[in-house]
């Protein structure tokens, strides 16, 4: 029998929206607000979710572990480092800035190995036995996601060419269009 492994899902959603301008997890699609979109997108690929960065609803909030903007690694790291004493074997993380989510996201990435989506690094992958290296990684004054998963030597995978990363409120008013063209 093939035994799958245990799976955290993390919404990585710190970080200060400068370019939104505002709260950006909180920005309306469809009548909810975007991190509701993504949570949803995410539960059946996760055996638990979990929110870094931010507090939304009940669902448990990861405060990253290191003062100073380090970024959406810093999520990363919380995530990693929550999984690592809560017994999974790995992290699934998604932004909450990026929709919409494949369906077959933990199909295609989840695995012995870290993987991520071609074009969207945030959305991965990440065995626990990528915790040290990607400490160490940030300790050595790594920031960017491009450099990390490099380092992790990560595979990429298609699946990512319909995602909208919602930076602006322009890129807002885009994913609403697709939406809407899709329903
Ligand atoms: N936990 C955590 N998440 C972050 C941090 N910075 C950004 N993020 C998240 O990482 C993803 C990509 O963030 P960016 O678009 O690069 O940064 P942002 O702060 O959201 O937006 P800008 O201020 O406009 O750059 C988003 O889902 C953010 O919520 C951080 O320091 N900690």
């Amino acid at each position: 029998m093939i035994s799958r492994p245990r799976v955290l899902g993390a919404v990585i959603a710190g970080g200060r929206a400068r370019r939104f301008g505002s709260d950006k997890a909180l920005a309306m699609l469809a009548g909810r607000p975007i991190i509701e979109h993504v949570i949803e997108a995410l539960r059946p690929q996760a055996d638990e979710i979990v929110i870094c960065g931010r507090a939304w609803r009940k669902i448990p909030a990861i405060a990253d572990r290191r003062e100073g903007r380090i970024g959406p690694l810093a999520g990363l790291e919380a995530a990693l480092h929550y999984a690592k004493t809560a017994d999974f074997q790995g992290v699934l993380s998604v932004p909450v800035d990026t929709l919409p989510l494949p369906r077959n996201l933990a199909a295609a990435l989840v695995g012995d190995d870290p993987a991520v989506l071609r074009d969207q690094h945030l959305i991965g992958y990440w065995p626990i036995t990528c915790l040290g290296l990607l400490e160490r990684h940030i300790e050595d004054g790594g920031r960017s996601l491009g450099s990390w998963i490099g380092r992790a030597g990560a595979r990429q995978i298609d699946g990512a060419a319909a995602m909208v990363n919602v930076n602006t409120p322009d890129d807002l008013r885009t994913l609403s269009a697709q939406e809407c063209s899709s329903a």
